[in-house]
């Protein structure tokens, strides 16, 4: 037997020495890559030589190459590439390296007059070149994520119909049904892994942007890729077009959905079911992150494919998970334990619901009982507190319905409840005004205080706000990025409580130990792994979670840590290998040119 391994995809195939001659090896070899020849034979070499020419073949030839995002390089073709893929004459004559054509990016963005222009230009950017557009966005990470996520990507889904230039993603509509494995076959990647699904109902923090959602399924996949290396040919956007109930899309002769009211019931649900059970059939295993419904849908949706499906809600356990990141890496300034914390949060949907749950599970692993844990966690809907007497609670915000008077106004809620942390996830703009502030800061020597709603618009209070109104005591974190500001002579820099921080990693974990579902666990190791990454540095500068540019490398331990709790909780699918780490690492992609020829 000579040991020359060969991969497709992730799997390695022994070739057994009677094949290795020409043209069985062809015959076997099929559409199989060559990886590696561990020992040589004399038809090494025409291996070689075959596996270059079939990867030739696979390459589109002469324009149309230039206008296939997968493989143009714009002026990076080397003069060999030209002759070999007829595009001599169809580029111009100087050939670059990425990393002029990467400048030559970064001076156009920087060119534009204002975010929307440079979110236009950066979209195009990865309809024509995805290798160059991955790696201008890996490496300037902290000046673009803001971006292509939030929160300029609010905006450009608000314009979405108007800047459309080419699709991008799979749309489903209600007339789709009974045929939505067609639709997903038509997809040009066989082998997809991970999918961000949404409804558009409740986009960010704007509300119902129907079929203009798919700007958030697009732009959190391009950080599954960007900020975890999963490469871009395995991950799908789909946007379930139900339509829309905002009048004014409904209205606008460019909106690019469907023009009826939303689908609602028996009907709904039977669309969305079919989705998830086309998705096991066309891409079996495949990760499903649900993203960005209405809270009327998510908690449904969680509950009915949690146990059955691969998936998750970024918007409930993605951020659950960041939060109590922040909540950990909070405690390295202020001292003291989780279970012994006071939390109130504003705002009862998903995020907050499902960040309380969590921290209720963190606090019973540090000992706490569980009704004492569930006692430490207040929160404010829209009508105020949630106390015993409301019998207006779902049953979930009824799992956090204390005994205390209905207070609408939050500095209230605070005066009363002494919170040592304050977590804004109502997408209510100003909600943490200057009483709220204040208020915190009299009851805290270092208050925390989390404006975690998107995009900045939406964002409870500033940053500057939060440290004005504290004496610059607070403990800040925000949904979306603030530009760094003077305080009091220094320079202050507060970090990004965005889930951005756990799905790729989440997501990389996953689908390297194949795991069958996606627990709370996972999400428990998340936030753990991610707050211990946050260095001394970066709480000195103001910061409870890493500078973004260590992005890949938080999400790569993210992924180590939920990989082992996939095998050890038997979910996993993929043979444990010896070095996980190791493996993991093997698998992430880094953008840059393949030579073809
Ligand atoms: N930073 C991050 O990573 C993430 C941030 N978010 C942000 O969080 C926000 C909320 O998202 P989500 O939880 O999914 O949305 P939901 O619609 O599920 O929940 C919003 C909650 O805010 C409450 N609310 C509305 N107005 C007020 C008010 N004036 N005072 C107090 N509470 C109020 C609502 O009350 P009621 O129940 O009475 O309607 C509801 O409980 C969005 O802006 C979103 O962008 C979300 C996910 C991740
Ligand atoms: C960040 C995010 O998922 C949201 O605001 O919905
Ligand atoms: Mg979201």
């Amino acid at each position: 037997m000579y040991r020359v391994d060969y991969e497709r995809e992730d799997m390695v195939i022994r070739v057994p020495r009677r094949l290795v001659d020409a043209e069985s090896l062809s015959r076997f070899l099929g559409d199989v890559t060559l990886r590696s020849l561990l020992e040589s034979t004399e038809h090494v070499e025409t291996a070689r030589r075959m596996e270059r020419q079939r990867r030739l073949d696979q390459i589109p030839k002469g324009i149309a190459l230039l206008r296939n995002p997968d493989y143009n390089k714009g002026t990076a073709f080397t003069e060999e590439e030209k002759d070999a893929l007829g595009i001599r004459g169809l580029v111009p004559p100087r050939v670059h390296t990425i990393q002029e054509q990467m400048a030559r990016v970064l001076e156009n963005i920087r060119r534009k007059p204002n975010d929307l222009e440079k979110y236009i230009f950066l979209i195009s950017l990865q309809d024509r070149n995805k290798t160059l557009f991955y790696r201008v966005l890996l490496e300037n990470i902290e000046e673009l994520m803001p971006i292509v996520y939030t929160p300029t990507v609010g905006e450009a889904c608000q314009e979405y119909g108007h800047i459309f230039r080419r699709p991008r993603g799979i749309f489903i509509t209600p007339d789709d049904r009974g045929r939505i494995v067609s639709l997903l076959r038509n997809w040009p990647h066989k082998d997809i892994r991970i999918i961000v699904v949404t409804d558009g109902e409740r986009i960010l923090g704007l509300g119902d942007l129907g079929a203009d959602g798919m700007g958030i399924p697009v732009g959190k996949l391009a950080l599954y890729t960007a900020c975890a290396g999963i490469h871009h040919s395995r991950t799908l956007p789909v946007t379930l077009d139900v339509g829309t109930d905002n009048e004014a899309l409904l209205s606008d002769p460019l909106y690019i959905g469907v023009r009826r009211p939303r689908l609602r019931g028996e009907e709904y649900d039977a669309l969305v079911d079919e989705f998830v059970m086309a998705v096991q059939h066309v891409f079996p295993g495949a990760l499903i992150q649900f993203e960005d419904f209405a809270n009327r849908n998510a908690f449904r949706l969680l509950q009915r494919y949690r146990h059955r499906v691969c998936c998750f809600n970024d918007d409930m356990q993605g951020t659950a998970a960041v939060t109590l990141a922040g909540l950990y890496a909070a405690l390295r300034l202020t001292g003291g334990s989780l279970k012994d914390q006071t939390i109130l949060f504003v705002g009862a949907g998903e995020a907050g619901l499902g960040a309380g749950e969590l921290i209720v599970s963190a606090m019973i692993a540090e000992g706490a009982l569980p009704e004492e844990a569930r006692s430490r966690c207040w929160f404010m809907d829209s009508k105020g507190l949630i106390v015993r007497d409301r019998d207006d609670l779902s049953p979930h915000k009824r799992a956090f319905a204390h005994a205390h008077p209905l207070v609408a106004d939050p500095a209230e809620a605070v005066a009363s409840l002494r919170p040592t942390a304050l977590i804004g996830v109502s997408g209510q703009p100003g909600v943490f005004d200057a009483r709220v502030l204040k208020a915190m800061a009299r009851v805290n020597d270092r208050p925390v205080v989390f404006a975690l709603s998107n995009p900045t618009a939406k964002a409870e209070c500033t940053a500057r706000e939060a440290y004005e109104h504290t004496d610059g005591r607070v403990i800040f974190a925000s949904g979306s990025p603030f530009e760094p500001f003077e305080y009091r002579g220094r320079t202050v820099r507060t970090g990004q409580g965005n889930n951005v921080y756990i799905f790729p990693g989440v997501g990389l974990g996953v689908i390297t130990s194949g795991a069958r579902q996606v627990t709370d666990e996972m999400f428990f190791v998340a936030a753990k792994t991610l707050a211990q990454m946050v260095l001394p540095e970066d709480l000195e500068a103001g910061m409870i979670f890493p500078r973004l540019s260590r992005i890949r490398d938080v999400s790569l331990r993210i992924a180590l840590a939920v990989a082992h709790v996939a095998y050890r909780d038997g979910l996993a699918t993929v043979p444990r290998p010896e070095d996980l780490e190791a493996h993991i690492r093997s698998l992430v992609y880094y953008p840059d040119y393949e030579n073809y020829v």
